[in-house]
């Protein structure tokens, strides 16, 4: 519970008209709501799980909100951000965001902070806070805000979401475990695909995310039990909830500082092994292969790399699928020696990067081809507009 001095705060007449609802529950009642009032937030991310619970915090009272994000709006955000509007398209998040909640609730003191979270300013932005909830998407950030968030004592409320699975809990709560309690270690990069490479459903944030709102408001109040300690996770598909206990590592390494969490997660050096291996493959660029296209040669095979659904939503005339999942188990590698048959080979993906995991497997396999540089996006740029971007 926060224990802010309840004599000091003060309820206008609007605000016991709006709260009325809050006011009449007993766990709640006025003096709730007056701690409500006093609260300071901070929502470090704007997006999928950022935009529910932002809208339930401003509407719930919460008289201080800080947002954290460094994004603009992007046109495939609005299937699931839903604190942002067709109309901010390509227009900073932070700033769609704080307009929506002082549409909700004038009242509220929104704090924004256009910037990256980074080691070098996250100890200055959360201290001035009662409770950070993470609502971001990437490791080296959730490993920063927690580390901070131990730091400075600070509550955290987590939730992460993946096509149509989520997870929720609050660490460093009265002792409680931490982040580094459920995953001592970062996952080797690209293991886990994120939301853009592997989809997710729009729906699924607003549960999560209002999940993450509700063990906010309950910490504010001091109501209820909390998810510290236990990590629900839910499946949209089946509509179950399960939970897993959570429990302090005694073995946990004591968080002095904190680090360089970008190097921690391993990505500098998976970005320069990705480069490396980018290098080591001939490229060609999409107006060379459109000039080969048109010239009306046939000693080529177009290979598309991606995902059968992707290949649906928009393709390359002329192109074959095999998808890199195949390429990877082996049978793959067989189809694509016999589409070959003596032809030379040509493979894209989306962007370049799985074509050239893809083209360093077949070259093992003795199948050497060229990659197209920025894949079916860059196609769709500076060749053919008609087909789609996603
Ligand atoms: N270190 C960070 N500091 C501030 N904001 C961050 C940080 N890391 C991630 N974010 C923000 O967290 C949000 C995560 O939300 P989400 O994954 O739904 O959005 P997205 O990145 O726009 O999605 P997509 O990858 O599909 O385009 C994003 O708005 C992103 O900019």
């Amino acid at each position: 519970m926060l224990n802010p001095n309840l004599e000091d705060i003060q309820l206008t007449k609007d605000e016991y008209e709006r709260y009325s609802r809050h006011l009449i529950l007993p766990e709640v009642g006025l003096d709730g709501q007056k701690r409500l009032k006093e609260a300071k937030v901070l929502c470090i991310g704007t997006g999928g799980l950022g935009s529910p619970l932002l809208l339930y915090l401003a509407a719930a009272g919460v008289g201080t909100i800080g947002i954290v994000d460094f994004d603009i709006v992007d046109r495939s955000n609005l299937q699931r951000q839903i604190i942002h509007g067709t109309s901010w398209v390509n227009k900073p998040k932070i700033e769609s965001a704080k307009s929506r909640i002082l549409e909700i609730n004038p009242a509220c003191q929104v704090n924004l902070y256009e910037t990256r979270l980074m080691s070098d300013n996250a100890l200055e932005i959360i201290e001035p806070y009662d409770i950070v909830v993470d609502g971001t998407d990437n490791f080296p950030t959730r490993y920063l805000v927690n580390d901070a968030c131990v730091l400075l004592d600070k509550p955290n409320v987590y939730g992460s979401i993946f096509r149509f699975e989520g997870q929720a809990t609050v660490f460093n709560y009265q002792g409680g475990p931490n982040y580094r309690d459920l995953y001592p270690e970062p996952p080797p990069p690209g293991m886990v695909p994120s939301c853009a490479e592997g989809g997710v459903l729009g729906v699924l944030c607003g549960i999560i995310g209002t999940i993450q709102a509700t063990e906010t408001v309950k910490i504010i109040l001091g109501q209820g039990n909390t998810l510290s300690g236990r990590l629900m996770l839910y499946n949209a598909l089946d509509m179950t909830f399960r939970e897993l206990k959570l429990r302090p590592n005694p073995e946990r390494p004591v968080i002095e500082k904190l680090i360089d969490y970008e190097q921690f997660c391993g990505i500098p050096q998976a970005k320069a092994e990705e480069e490396k291996q980018k290098m080591a493959l001939p490229e060609m660029t999409v107006t060379e292969l459109k000039q080969l296209m048109d010239s009306g040669a046939d000693d080529f095979v177009l290979v598309d790399v991606r995902n059968p659904n992707e290949y649906d939503i928009a393709k390359i005339d002329g192109s074959v699928l095999v998808p890199l999942p195949d390429i990877e188990r082996g049978d793959g590698v067989e189809k694509v020696k016999e589409l070959l048959n003596g032809h030379r080979l040509i493979a894209h993906c989306k962007m370049g990067g799985r074509s050239a995991k893809a083209l360093a497997i077949l070259k093992d396999a003795g199948i050497e081809g060229t990659n197209v540089k920025g894949g079916i996006t860059a196609w769709s740029q500076e060749v053919d507009s008609s087909i789609p971007t996603y």
